[in-house]
């Protein structure tokens, strides 16, 4: 189980050793990661593994209780997550999560400040936003509510890009959505892979994980990492076995 991989260059997000938990119960047990850019992680394991608190605790919705979490090599692992976004890293939550009472383009805007966005250039990046997702473009002066859970999920991906992360956590993107949408999803996460982005990827789809959007795996278990491979040297079996082993 190689826990680094020192061909690829030098990580943009190096997590050691964290560990999360709820009061008494650590639901993250010591676990170490480095995302680099222009790559996908994909984080899977069986409900309640850890996969969110793990997320939630990178991206500072949950204090990390013990070990470091580096940006570029530097310390993160205390800020708050708007610190961390302003540095570049920014979460799509489970679930869809956007104003459901703004427009699309109020969404955007949030996101554009979010990530200190002068107000001078936010024409230009919404322009951009819409460009790259052009169903938001058309549907930009409509409430979130009244979009479709797909064009919903496309709006929370779009926020977090409004941001301009360099590292982008995105929480079961999939979930829930017709598979049009999954695949418009992944296509959109391939795309940032290619532009620079590092992602970590939680996902339960294992068959579209390893199909090729991710280049690397981790097998989350119980807080614990029980796999950590290239996903070209993983079969779904392989990844279904150790996921469910311990049921
Ligand atoms: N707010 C909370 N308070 C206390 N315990 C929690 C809380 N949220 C999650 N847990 C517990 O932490 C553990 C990890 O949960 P987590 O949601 O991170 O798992 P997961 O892998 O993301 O699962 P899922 O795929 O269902 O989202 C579980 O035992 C869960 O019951």
């Amino acid at each position: 189980m190689p826990d680094s991989y020192p061909d690829r260059g030098a990580p943009l997000l190096d997590v050691t050793d964290v560990r999360v938990a709820y009061g008494d119960l650590v639901a993250v047990w010591e676990v170490s990661l480095q995302l680099r850019p222009g790559g996908i992680t994909a984080l899977v394991g069986r409900n309640g593994a850890g996969k969110t608190t793990l997320i939630n605790g990178l991206c500072g919705l949950l204090p990390v209780r013990s070990g470091t979490v580096l940006l570029d090599g530097r310390d993160i692992t205390a800020l708050p997550p708007w610190a961390r976004v302003s540095r570049g890293l920014t979460v799509v939550q489970e679930g869809k999560r956007v104003f459901r009472e703004l427009t699309v383009r109020d969404n955007l805007v949030l996101g554009l400040r979010g990530g200190g966005v002068k107000r001078g250039e936010r024409e230009s990046e919404l322009e951009r936003l819409y460009a790259r997702f052009p169903i938001l473009g058309d549907r930009q002066r409509q409430r979130a509510a009244d979009l479709s859970g797909g064009q919903q999920q496309m709006l929370a991906i779009a926020t977090a890009l409004a941001t301009r992360p360099r590292v982008l956590l995105v929480d079961e993107p999939s979930s829930g959505l017709a598979p049009v949408f999954v695949d418009l999803v992944f296509e959109a996460l391939a795309a940032l892979r290619d532009e620079g982005l590092a992602i970590l990827l939680v996902e339960q789809l294992v068959d579209e994980v390893l199909g090729g959007i991710a280049e690397d795996v981790i097998v989350l278990d119980r807080g614990r990492v029980v796999v950590r491979d290239r996903a070209s040297n993983l079969s779904v079996e392989d990844v279904a076995t150790s996921i469910y082993s311990s049921l």
